[in-house]
């Protein structure tokens, strides 16, 4: 059985939604197939909680009457049969009518937050199962909130996950086609809750990992992780080849294409991953598995929002327990730290939540002088096989580099991540220069250099 996840832009059409029948019908494995809300309506889904918070009634209900126009237009080019517009249109009805009650509550809290957010999949996934019955395939839908389960910290249980899923699963076992609902949760309250943003990968690899399933295939709108970011640099190339570490490494240092969790289940069960694209199916994409492949350097990401924070001992040279007291305060506000570099006095760290900034750094200030923070700073993640007999890779990033400050730098740590703080002004020319340098310098070289 394969696990295959379509995002936002692949579901965002009612044409993609056909594209979609089309490639779940070229191929003959049994599929669980796990959608995400349509592009765009997890944003306005957070607008209208936004208002309803604000107590804005008005502002409410006028963004939840252009939301139901744009579904009510979808559904008209979705389905075929007056029928299964007719059916389209009461799903549309129903959970705009749950939308609209929920706004209502008084006061308006996380809980409702939640289930207001989650109603971008569920209105995705009962309009495309819909549609799979209106042409006659042989599909059911299965509810995420019957077996997608997170713990009181938000991380999901995948024992759990795996027992009610299987037991599920055994009831439908004549359907070649089982739709459900990416990103969406339940957590130990029994509350509607979700992944995170961009969860809906992550829900495809925790079903992929607990089924053991022969593949996961995220499909999206490019055609497979590229060696940089492609919004910000020209010249980028989709990476036939990552192995797990690698992907994990570009998915948690930003490359959006993926959820930072996605690769853990997937690793954890040895299930590979592949990342296609709807609309050029054909594409090989990306397979990331265990293998390796030959290419030392093999992508480039950026992680946006970081702060630094210098830490310098009060009791100098040959402190003990020093790092520990550090790390207990960060452990203390549930805020994982990114970036580390260290002198025999100084400890430099740098974190992408400052939520509890201030009481962080009072705590440190306890034992510690504390510099200025750096806020507004960017990690530079260069991932690949950097393993310890390989020479001249620092060489050549830094190399890069040379006209842009660095103001930390973390190598050393895995074989497969160089990282480099900047300040984030300076993002687009180190993706860009870097880019130029690590993959396209030498081709230069070979041609200047090598006679015609
Ligand atoms: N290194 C990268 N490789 C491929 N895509 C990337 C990379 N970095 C950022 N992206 C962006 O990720 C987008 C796909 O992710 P996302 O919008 O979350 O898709 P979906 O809606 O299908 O989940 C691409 O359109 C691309 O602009
Ligand atoms: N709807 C959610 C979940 C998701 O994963 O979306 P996408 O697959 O389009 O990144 C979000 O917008 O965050």
């Amino acid at each position: 059985m394969q696990v295959w996840k379509f995002g936002g832009t692949s579901v965002g059409k009612p044409e993609r939604m056909h594209s979609i029948r089309e490639l779940l019908n070229s191929d003959p494995s049994r599929k669980i197939v796990v959608l995400s809300a349509l592009s765009g309506s997890t944003n306005a889904l957070i607008a209208i909680g936004e208002a309803a918070k604000a107590f804005d009634d008005a502002k409410a209900a006028a963004l939840i009457e252009d939301l139901k126009t744009h579904y009510g237009l979808f559904i008209k080019e979705l389905y075929a049969t007056p029928a299964g517009r007719a059916n389209g249109q009461t799903i549309v009805d129903n959970e705009f009518g749950f939308i609209k009650s929920l706004v209502g509550i008084k006061p308006f809290t996380i809980k409702q937050e939640k289930e207001l957010v989650a109603e971008g999949e569920i209105l995705s996934t009962k309009m495309f199962q819909a549609y799979l019955e209106e042409k006659g395939e042989n599909s059911v839908l299965l509810p995420a909130l019957d077996f997608m389960r997170i713990d009181a910290d938000g991380e999901p249980e995948l024992a759990t996950i795996e027992e009610k899923l299987v037991t599920i699963l055994n009831q439908y076992t004549d359907k070649q086609t089982i739709i459900t609902q990416g990103f969406i949760c339940r957590n130990p309250r029994e509350e509607v809750d979700n992944l995170k943003r961009g969860g809906s990968d992550y829900t495809a690899s925790l079903i992929g990992g607990a089924i053991r399933a022969d593949e996961i295939q995220i499909w999206t709108d490019i055609d497979g992780m590229h060696n940089n970011d492609p919004r910000i640099v020209k010249r980028t190339f989709p990476i036939r080849e990552l192995t797990f570490e690698e992907a994990a490494e570009l998915a948690y240092f930003g490359a959006k294409i993926l959820h930072p969790s996605t690769i853990t289940p997937a690793k954890l069960r040895g299930v590979p991953v592949r990342l296609k694209n709807t609309m050029q199916p054909e594409a090989p994409g990306t397979l990331i598995a265990n293998q390796t492949s030959d290419r030392d350097i093999k992508a480039i990401a950026a992680k946006d929002n970081i702060t630094a924070i210098y830490i310098h001992s009060t009791r100098m040279l040959n402190a003990y327990g020093f790092l520990r007291r550090v790390f207990e305060i960060f452990e203390k506000y549930k805020t994982p730290v990114d970036m580390i570099t260290t002198s025999e006095v100084s400890v430099s760290v740098t974190i992408d939540n400052s939520e509890n900034l201030d009481k962080i750094s009072a705590e440190l200030r306890e034992f510690a002088d504390l510099e200025e923070h750096d806020r507004d700073q960017n990690i530079i993640c260069i991932v690949g096989n950097f393993s310890a007999d390989k020479e001249g890779i620092a060489l050549k990033v830094l190399d890069a580099m040379k006209h842009i400050p660095i103001r930390m730098i973390s190598y050393g740590a895995s074989e497969h991540n160089l990282s480099l703080l900047i300040h984030s002004k300076y993002k687009a020319e180190a993706l860009n220069v870097l880019n130029e340098r690590l993959f396209y310098y030498e081709d230069a070289m070979k041609d200047i250099f090598t006679a015609p």
